[in-house]
């Protein structure tokens, strides 16, 4: 069964336990910041093992010193999900062992 689109209000309860994230259209977003490249890279993989491993994949666009990630769900019409909470609550427990900068 597809995923259930999130009300407007269940986006912005998330939200608020989600500091630096916001909701940009239909996406959940945020932007990691590093000392350096390589740092923003190794977040990369490990954020892709965690995709695969909840079988939800965000967009990353690696660049100098940055991380975005960019997230909703295809099988919900491209709306934002409790998948997509999930990932960003996963990637948020990862953030500080990258060392990335609020
Ligand atoms: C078959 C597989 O479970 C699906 O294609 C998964 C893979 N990753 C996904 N990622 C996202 N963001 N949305 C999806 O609907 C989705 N579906």
């Amino acid at each position: 069964m597809a995923p259930r689109p999130l009300s407007r209000e269940e986006i912005d309860a998330a939200l608020a336990e989600l500091s630096g994230w916001e909701l940009d259209g239909d996406r959940l977003r945020r932007t990691y910041s590093f000392a350096r490249h390589l740092q923003a890279a190794a977040m990369v993989v490990h954020v892709a093992r965690i995709q695969d491993e909840l079988d939800h994949h965000a967009d990353l666009l690696l660049g100098y010193n940055t991380l975005a990630v960019s997230v909703n769900t295809h099988s919900a019409g491209g709306k934002v999900t409790g998948l997509d909470v999930e990932l960003a609550r996963r990637i948020e427990a990862v953030a500080p062992a990258h060392d990335a900068r609020p």
